[in-house]
């Protein structure tokens, strides 16, 4: 199974059965392979963050499947889908939401401590991520310490902390100045390449989006 995800014929429509229905996704067909970097490049309220919701498991389609490492994840309970959230999945916003009350390297630590890492492992695992995004000096600050950038950098690491199967990010140096961007860009994919990930990333930036393995356009970009 080379698939990491596979969507088949995806369809959202928000407030469907109320008198103003919003269709998003008409039957979208995409598949990420393993170790394949792919840009998710559409205009404005298109439907990414629909679309990523829907792959990342946090909202369910109307109609078609959603597929995760080759298991139909469509119309299971909650409790299998929120443990391949956690163990196979990884997120990455516009903004870090990381813990303002916590560490970066602590932030990096609790998602592994969440899904049953000994505070060891996590710490060890923490620290080779701060080191692989330049970060191992500002371990112990808190977000509000570091600046856009570095928030971000850490965000990457958080997303990466258990090791996910697949990456999806939203946007995520859409909060940047365009230097700061492209600089912060190049970890990420540093990061995914030498971790041998799979990503979807959601992307305004073409320049950004060239730099991936394949595009795929949603709507009329
Ligand atoms: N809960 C909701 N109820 C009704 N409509 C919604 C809801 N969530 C999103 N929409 C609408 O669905 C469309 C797609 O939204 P979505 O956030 O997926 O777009 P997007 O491509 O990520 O946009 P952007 O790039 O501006 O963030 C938009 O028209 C939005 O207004």
């Amino acid at each position: 199974m080379n698939e990491v995800l596979r969507l088949d014929g995806v369809t959202k429509t928000y407030g469907k059965d109320g008198p103003s229905p919003v269709p998003v996704l008409r039957g979208i067909d995409l598949t990420v392979d393993r170790g394949e970097v792919v840009a998710l490049v559409a205009p404005s309220g298109a439907g990414k963050s629909t679309l990523l919701h829907i792959a990342g498991l946090l909202d369910t389609p109307d109609g078609g499947q959603v597929y995760l490492s080759g298991r139909d994840m469509t119309g299971l309970p909650d409790k299998p889908r929120t443990e391949a959230r956690r163990n196979q999945l990884g997120f990455v916003y516009q903004f870090h939401h990381l813990l303002p009350e916590f560490s970066a390297a602590e932030n990096i630590i609790l998602p592994q401590l969440a899904n049953g890492s000994g505070q060891r492992a996590a710490a060890d695992r923490a620290a080779d991520l701060l080191d692989r995004v330049g970060l191992s000096h500002r371990a112990d600050h808190r977000p509000a310490a570091l600046s856009g950038g570095e928030q971000q950098r850490v965000a990457f690491c958080r997303a990466l902390a258990n090791a996910p199967a697949l990456l999806l990010a939203d946007e995520p140096t859409g909060n940047l100045d365009p230097a700061t961007s492209d600089r912060v860009f190049d970890v990420l994919m540093t990061l995914v390449r030498e971790t041998g990930l799979s990503a979807l990333i959601a992307t305004h930036n073409l320049e950004l989006a060239g730099r991936m393995d394949r595009i795929i356009r949603l709507g009329n970009d």
